[in-house]
């Protein structure tokens, strides 16, 4: 076989995927592997950096007994759950404490803190964040903070911090590359949007070293190569999950918009080359650098969207598959004004509540499972809805057409109720990795495997749109219900 495969690695926050890709972004070998999660307290949530890493290693040997090897790869692309911090011994290599992860909340009170005393005007302006712990700089500030001899390795220039695209990348180059890209970069909190660079006065307030940032880079180009194979492989792509998801489902043109349907929810619209200020409580995230090109994104990031049917599955005991509450939810016409708010992390976008908790409410004697599994589905639309309506008054620009993907996304019902409460077309395309697929994407523009990003939009192919179908006046009585149940679901445990 000629050297025309795309290998793209993929490094959720539940699994850890490989695919590889011929020179028409075919999927034509994939590998999946599940990985421990660790919640060592209320609201922590970790994995072991190694277990990320083996995980990863075992998904690329396995695709390479699919009828592909190292010799016909020409080049890997790497996207990554985004935000969870890892730090390990720049000597040794070892991981120093386990990798705090996007959902763990153990920051909450420090960023209370930092909001008390004003920060949040300044940075918003230069990281387009809101202060919360979902970002990597109180991570990292707290690992600084509490892991004994940390200081010191930082001071003498002996440790380094990396989300696990870095992280990656340092393990498949044998410790000799240390990169980021501009989108991951961009969800740390300490990385300026504007000038591209890491930000000094954020450093200094934080009280992180630049000692120990990895060097930032485009999200295309050749940052090294992987040496632990037959062959030397480049590693010429990098993106943040959701921004690999945008660029997959070429959303490419400003105002093109997708949402991800996997344990969050993370709906992103394209902005072209203006990182848009947020006024309804919005992020506004680097999408992607491509040959000097910077495009930015706004984006509504829900914590739990897919995990409310795992919960409902594992907690309780509700189904046995996730595939099942598709025929339990359908089993009703309606949820019988029963609500499920799924903020069992807190709420995200546009609330950025740390306190807020789940609930279900509107409970009668005649509620059955199949409207507590309807109810489930309807909050994480709804969840969707509060975003979309955000982004239309930031953006202002009416959303015609929302690009979905992710594991949920093999719920019709799902789309459907999506589809009704936004009033507005749904479209699944026929590929749903399309987050592995924009990293191969970003990963074969560096290497010519694929010409042009213009030219990429001929292989995107739609599977289904899905069409409002139900009364507008339903609909609303509905939105009405769920915002008078998040109210009661915000600063549960504030006190
Ligand atoms: N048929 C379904 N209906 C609703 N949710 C589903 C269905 N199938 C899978 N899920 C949910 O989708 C999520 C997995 O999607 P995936 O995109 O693999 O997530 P991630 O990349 O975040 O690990 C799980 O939270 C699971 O509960
Ligand atoms: O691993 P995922 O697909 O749940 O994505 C996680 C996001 O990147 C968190 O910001």
């Amino acid at each position: 076989m000629s050297n025309k495969i795309i290998l793209a690695l993929d490094q959720g926050t539940t699994s850890s995927r490989t695919i590889a890709y011929n020179s028409e972004g075919k999927p034509i070998a994939t590998a999946q592997q599940d990985f421990e999660q660790l919640f060592p307290k209320n609201g922590w949530v970790e994995h072991d950096p190694e277990a990320i890493w083996q995980s990863q290693l075992k998904t690329i040997n396995e695709v390479f007994t699919k009828g592909t090897s190292a010799n016909d790869v020409a080049g890997i692309g790497i996207t990554n759950q985004r935000e969870t911090t890892i730090v390990w011994n720049k000597e040794t290599g070892e991981p120093i404490y386990n990798a705090i992860v996007w959902q763990d909340r153990r920051t909450a009170s420090y960023c209370d803190e930092l909001k008390s005393t004003g920060q949040e005007e300044l940075i918003q302006e230069k990281t387009g964040l809101i202060i919360d712990a979902y970002f990597s700089a109180t991570k990292l500030r707290w690992i600084l903070h509490n892991v004994p001899g940390v200081t010191d390795l930082a001071k003498n220039g002996k440790l380094c911090f990396g989300t696990v695209d870095t992280w990656l990348i340092y393990k498949l180059t044998k410790g000799k590359v240390f990169v980021t890209d501009v989108s991951n970069a961009s969800r740390t909190m300490l990385f300026n949007i504007h000038t591209l660079k890491w930000d000094d006065e954020l450093l200094e307030l934080f009280e992180i070293p630049k000692s120990v940032l990895p060097e930032v880079k485009s999200s295309s180009e050749v940052y090294g190569h992987a040496e632990i194979f037959d062959h030397k492989i480049p590693i010429c792509g990098i993106a943040g999950d959701q921004q690999a998801a945008l660029f997959g489902q070429l959303c490419t043109k400003k105002g093109m918009v997708k949402n991800t349907y996997g344990t969050g929810c993370f709906l992103l619209m394209n902005t072209d080359k203006k990182p848009v200020k947020s006024q309804n409580n919005l992020l506004t995230t680097v999408a992607w650098q491509i040959n000097g090109k910077t495009q930015y994104a706004l984006e509504g990031s829900v914590f739990v969207g897919g995990a409310a049917v795992q919960w409902l599955r594992d907690g309780i005991n509700l189904i046995d598959d996730a595939s099942e509450i598709e025929a339990l939810a359908s089993s009703v016409p309606d949820s019988d004004n029963v609500v499920v708010v799924p903020a069992f992390t807190g709420l995200g976008a546009p609330y950025w509540d740390p306190y807020a908790r789940g609930s279900i409410m509107g409970i009668s004697r005649g509620t059955t499972k199949g409207h507590i599994a309807r109810a489930t589905l309807e909050g994480i639309a709804l969840q969707v809805y509060d975003i979309v309506k955000a982004m239309e008054s930031d953006s202002n620009m009416h959303i015609t057409e929302l690009r979905v993907d992710g594991g949920a996304t093999a719920n019709n019902l799902l789309l459907q109720i999506q589809s009704d409460i936004f009033d507005c077309d749904v479209v699944r395309p026929t590929n749903l990795e399309t987050t592995a697929l924009g990293a191969a994407y970003l990963a074969g523009l560096a290497v010519g495997v694929f010409k042009s990003k213009d030219a990429l939009s001929e292989y995107w192919e739609k599977d289904k749109t899905f069409k409002p179908q139900t009364n507008k006046e339903g609909q609303l009585k509905l939105i009405k219900l769920w915002h008078k149940a998040v109210n009661r679901s915000k600063n549960w445990l504030e006190d």
